[in-house]
């Protein structure tokens, strides 16, 4: 590792005591410095960890994480918190398959309090702790890190909410405000929140102001000014909201200043009841191309360190997110009911362009996917066409929205589901496996896959035209196959038959509809003739293939990038079974445990989801005592 000038000396948090204010500002520097050389390599979220390099040098100097329950909002943030809790060699495999995770884990550290992936559970997380610590009379203080973008979703004010009237003391949530989300952030309370901030700078530009007023205009210039301070004055008192739910509110604090930080903290810790501390810090602090850039450093695959540039293979195709963006920009010219909703990932679900294009028919609803599920029934109600994209894992905060909003009333939406699928360095919090699963659970959604680029794009067409719950999963990556100009209606139900074989027939699903392919080549080498179907719909099976092939054919195969618990594959299964065939079925898919992180590959060689592995298992399949190929 390159020599630090204080890093070098410091192993963990009980180094950082006896450090000089001028040996901590080295230390955020040197740290600033390690993340961006390992996510230049490895990727990762950059941007939001820069920001709080000095914040969490001063938490772990104000706080001991021995005793004192420190919970990270998301967790993406939290690299120099990992670096100075005994990962500091670890760093360097940050993400990677083997490697330290890139959100808290409770396993991977007993520094990590909490682990979480998903946004705004760090308050609800911090205040069980100190309940715990009250009842069980332990020592410590419960701390939540909570970002403007992670306050933006319910639960965040679920745990306020609790926590202001249980009015615990040695309770401290510190929001962390950066004014970003992933995208600028969005809703009333960023609104808010911006007000404190602008507030603050009048607070410090009125006496230059009255000075200059006064010197150009007089007494009527200062009388002008009083006026003014009267008016801004009477504008709000800083932090009201949380004051109101039974919080002090101390801020704002300079995010970047670890005296000014350190000495609120060690204030804090002495004063009763929930305290809410406002600390303004910049997203990507320290490094230019993610200060100016925020968005795209948010979370980034691996860069050139001086230019700031993605290190991308030269890909031509676009990813299935904006494949799915461009095709619903082409949709939406031709049908004004289109609307676009997104909780919080307008770039990463692909709307950007849509959001540009029709300003007035997108919706980033803040990291809200309750709301989001909702709003989308609401807006089917009254008639429109509702598009709300969801990445895979973050649908699961919205399950009974869908259930109970969207499907019991029969509200015609399309679900966008991105990121299905094993997703790869955001590891089991952010695989998108069980989409599948939950969603064949409710009656009345129409639940679909496609194969390559022009079906994604023909059943988003027949999605918005059909008047039903359409969901349409696709994975993180690049699109397979073309597209061609225009959509085609699918018969919704209809699956495709790819390849015609006898006695093995390969069910697949989605991106695992290429693999089946592969797979059937190598199997051809074994004298099998494979046949492969695209069951591009999960429900409504195509009955009229299925029955076909179940008659035709004895082995089944099914491949599915989703959970075997509840998947494409138990579909296929209960209608074997309730349909008294008595075919061989091998189901391919995720197992029922969680999958950790690194990438795809590897995490499917694990999984024995790679062609040469499928193959072989398909062959040993076969050849049980009990099954003979009609060869
Ligand atoms: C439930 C949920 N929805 C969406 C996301 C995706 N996501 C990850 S970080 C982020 C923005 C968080 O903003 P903020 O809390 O302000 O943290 P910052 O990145 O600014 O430090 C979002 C939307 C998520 N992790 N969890
Ligand atoms: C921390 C978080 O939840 C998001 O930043 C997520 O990591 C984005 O995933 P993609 O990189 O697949 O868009
Ligand atoms: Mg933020």
């Amino acid at each position: 590792m390159k020599e630090f000038r204080v890093l070098d000396r410091v192993e963990d948090f009980r180094d950082l005591k006896d450090l000089s204010e001028e040996e901590l500002k080295l230390l955020a520097q040197d740290i600033r410095e390690y993340i961006i050389d390992v996510t230049s390599k490895n990727g990762g979220h950059i941007g939001p960890s820069l920001g709080v390099v000095e914040l969490t040098i001063a938490l772990l100097r104000a706080f001991n994480p021995e005793v004192d329950r420190i919970i990270w909002d998301i967790g993406h943030q939290a690299y120099s918190y990992k670096i100075l809790t005994g990962r500091k060699e670890q760093f360097k495999t940050l993400r990677q398959y083997g490697g330290i995770s890139g959100f808290l884990k409770i396993k991977e550290s007993p520094y990590d309090h909490f682990g979480a992936g998903h946004s705004s559970t760090s308050i609800s997380a911090a205040l069980g702790m100190r309940v715990a610590k009250d009842l069980l009379k332990k020592e410590g203080y419960t701390i939540a890190v909570i970002g403007d973008g992670a306050m933006t979703a319910g639960q965040a004010f679920e745990g306020l909410n609790h926590a202001g009237w249980l009015d615990p003391s040695k309770f401290i949530v510190i929001l962390n405000d950066n004014q970003m989300s992933i995208s600028p952030n969005v809703g009333a309370i960023y609104t808010y929140f911006n007000k404190i901030i602008t507030n603050e700078v009048y607070q410090r530009s009125r006496q230059k102001l009255k000075d200059v007023l006064k010197k150009v205009f007089g007494e009527s210039g200062a009388k002008f000014a009083r006026k003014l301070e009267e008016y801004a004055k009477g504008l709000f008192t800083p932090g009201v909201i949380f004051e109101e739910l039974g919080f002090t509110y101390v801020g704002t604090i300079d995010g970047h200043s670890i005296t000014d930080l350190e000495q609120t903290l060690n204030n804090v810790k002495k004063m009763r009841g929930p305290i809410l501390v406002h600390v303004i810090t910049q997203k990507g602090k320290g490094y230019k191309p993610a200060e100016e850039n925020p968005t795209p450093f948010h979370g980034i695959s691996p860069f050139d360190k001086i230019t700031g540039v993605p290190i991308k293979k030269s890909v031509e195709k676009p990813s299935w997110s904006k494949a799915f963006g461009e095709a619903l920009v082409e949709l939406a010219e031709k049908d004004e009911k289109i609307v676009a909703i997104t909780p919080a990932m307008r770039e990463g679900s692909g709307l950007t362009e849509f959001s540009e294009r029709f300003p007035d028919r997108f919706f980033d609803v803040g990291i809200a996917e309750q709301h989001a599920a909702t709003f989308a029934a609401a807006l089917s109600k009254e008639g429109m066409k509702p598009v709300a994209s969801f990445y895979s894992t973050f649908l699961q905060r919205a399950y009974d929205q869908v259930v109970h909003d969207i499907a019991i009333q029969g509200l015609p939406v399309v679900l966008a589901i991105d990121r299905a699928g094993i997703v790869g360095e955001d590891g089991p919090t952010h695989h998108g496996v069980f989409d599948i699963s939950f969603l064949r659970s409710v009656p009345d959604i129409v639940i679909s896959a496609p194969k390559d680029w022009q079906e994604l794009r023909d059943l988003l067409y027949t999605a918005v035209n059909s008047g039903k719950i359409f969901a349409i999963r696709y994975p993180r990556g690049t699109v397979t196959g073309d597209k061609k100009e225009g959509f085609s209606e699918i018969k919704i139900g209809s699956w495709e038959k790819i390849s015609e074989g006898r006695d093995i027939a390969i069910l697949a699903v989605g991106k695992y509809v290429q693999r089946a392919v592969q797979v059937k080549e190598l199997l051809k080498k074994y004298g099998y003739n494979v046949t492969v179907i695209n069951a591009r719909f999960i429900r409504p099976m195509d009955i009229e293939i299925l029955d076909e092939t179940l008659r035709t054919h004895k082995y089944i195969i099914t491949m599915e990038d989703g959970s075997l618990n509840g998947g494409f594959g138990s579909a296929v299964g209960e209608y074997i079974l309730d349909n008294s065939y008595t075919n061989a079925l091998l189901r391919f898919g995720i197992p029922d445990r969680f999958i950790g992180h690194g990438k795809i590959e590897l995490l499917e060689r694990d999984l024995g989801l790679l062609p040469e592995q499928m193959a072989e298992k398909i062959k040993e399949f076969i050849s049980q005592e009990n099954y003979k190929v009609v060869g």
